[in-house]
């Protein structure tokens, strides 16, 4: 493909050619029959309320700062493949527990099966995120290297999903259709990509001016699209440009694990990076990734009692969403039956307290009181301490009540 000049005559050959490709792709990754998958001799349990890979070169410092973050010992040293399997930790942060694991280096061509590169790569994509770990003193193309790694075997780091609608028919031939001025793609293109994947009907409509790529992600469907933070390390043996420089890319933050050891001490007050401990910015960076994971806190107050703060509901909008529904079904399978409506506090809620349907989109810290259908509403926040003795359904009822029970 490199060699095959790029233009209207030959656009199409190439695109044939990626189709191709990712087709070869997605055979390659298909585990061998019999065996359990890529993953095989690499799981761990999940744990907690999110998964982060730490992925990246040998000898980077991913394990060093596994150490610093969880305080779960990984073997760290100063030659290549000193880790040779996956070692999870647990970040206690913001009432959550995180599953940070630490995974052997990976290297150029880890995506065809070289090194561990195919375990590592399963299991980064069973994680809800990446920290990207690379060396600030190493070249910058590392993470260009990196990234296409994760690109062959499915992994699409920050980007979402191209906005085309594709869904494949009995009959009927290719409807092709779009919203918008396609400038990477036409009619025909489209027709070979598909006859590629030996599909003659299906309804194709771009929402988007998407490319070659976008559609043969579409079709393959088996993408994974996470959030990727990069992580430069090691950023007390470069000079306050280079940091300066690594820490303006966006995704990106700049820590060191051992700044200690350095005889190189880091003038860095002018762009504002805390030191603690001989470790830097690394803070910064667990308030990062816990914002990349998107997590939503939600805390139960029981009827008339304060909420419980000490153990929050951890939902999450990628996994299993975060409206009332979600969080109702978080606590109990049959218990979204029951609901009538909610009591919500907090940021989701335009007044205090708001009555909230089931599918109210619940935010991060906010407080939710189930007011079940044949329970009797108190009035929430409100009216929680005396509503009842004044409250003349209650007298009456009581009054009615005697009777029958005599
Ligand atoms: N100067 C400096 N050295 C560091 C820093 N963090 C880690 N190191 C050193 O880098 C070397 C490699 O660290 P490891 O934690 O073993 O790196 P790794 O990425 O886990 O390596 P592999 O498991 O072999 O892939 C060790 O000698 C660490 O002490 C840092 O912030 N600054
Ligand atoms: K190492
Ligand atoms: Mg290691």
């Amino acid at each position: 493909m490199a060699r095959t000049q790029k233009n209207k005559a030959t656009e199409y050959h190439l695109g044939q050619l990626k189709a191709k490709i990712a087709k070869l792709r997605t055979q390659l990754l298909e585990p061998p029959k019999g065996s359990s998958g890529a993953g095989e001799g690499f799981e761990v349990t999940k744990y907690g309320h999110g998964r982060v890979a730490l992925i990246g070169f040998p000898s980077v410092g991913k394990s060093t700062l596994l150490t610093m973050l969880t305080g779960t010992h990984s073997e760290a040293a100063s030659y290549e493949f000193t880790t040779l399997t996956c070692i999870p930790g647990i970040i206690h942060y913001n009432d959550t527990k995180i599953q940070l694991l630490d995974l052997p280096g990976i290297i150029e061509g880890a995506s065809e099966g070289k090194g561990r590169g195919r375990q590592v790569i399963a299991v980064s994509k069973s994680s809800d995120i990446v920290l990207m770990v690379l060396d600030a003193s190493k070249s910058e193309g590392h993470r260009q290297i990196l990234t296409r790694e994760l690109e062959a075997v499915g992994l699409r780091l920050n980007k979402r999903p191209p906005q085309i609608y594709f869904k494949k028919k009995k009959t009927g031939g290719i409807s092709f259709n779009s919203t918008l001025h396609l400038t990477h793609i036409d009619e025909k293109l489209c027709y070979q990509i598909l006859h590629e994947y030996k599909i003659h009907n299906a309804e194709v409509l771009f929402r988007e001016d998407a490319t070659v790529d976008d559609l043969i992600d579409v079709i393959e469907g088996n993408r994974k699209y996470m959030k990727c933070i990069y992580v430069y390390n090691k950023i007390d043996v470069v000079g306050i440009d280079d940091v300066d420089r690594l820490s303006r890319q966006p995704n990106s933050i700049v820590i060191s694990c051992n700044l200690k050891k350095s005889s190189n001490p880091l003038p860095c007050l002018h762009i504002n990076i805390a030191i603690e401990f001989g470790q830097l910015n690394l803070d910064r960076l667990l308030a990062k990734m816990w914002e990349a994971m998107g997590l939503v806190r939600v805390y139960t107050k029981p009827q008339g009692q304060q909420p419980d703060f000490a153990e929050p509901v951890v939902l999450s909008a990628d996994r299993g969403g975060c409206t009332v529904e979600d969080f109702c079904n978080h606590i109990h399978r049959s218990l979204v039956k029951d609901v009538k409506y909610v009591l919500v506090w907090g940021t989701s809620a335009r007044h205090y307290p708001q009555h909230c349907g089931l599918s109210h989109p619940l935010q991060d810290e906010d407080v939710v009181q189930i007011v079940k259908k044949k329970e009797r509403e108190d009035g929430g926040g409100k009216g929680r301490f005396k509503s009842h003795s004044n409250a003349p359904v209650r007298i009456s009822d009581r009054e009615k009540k005697a009777p029958l029970k005599t």
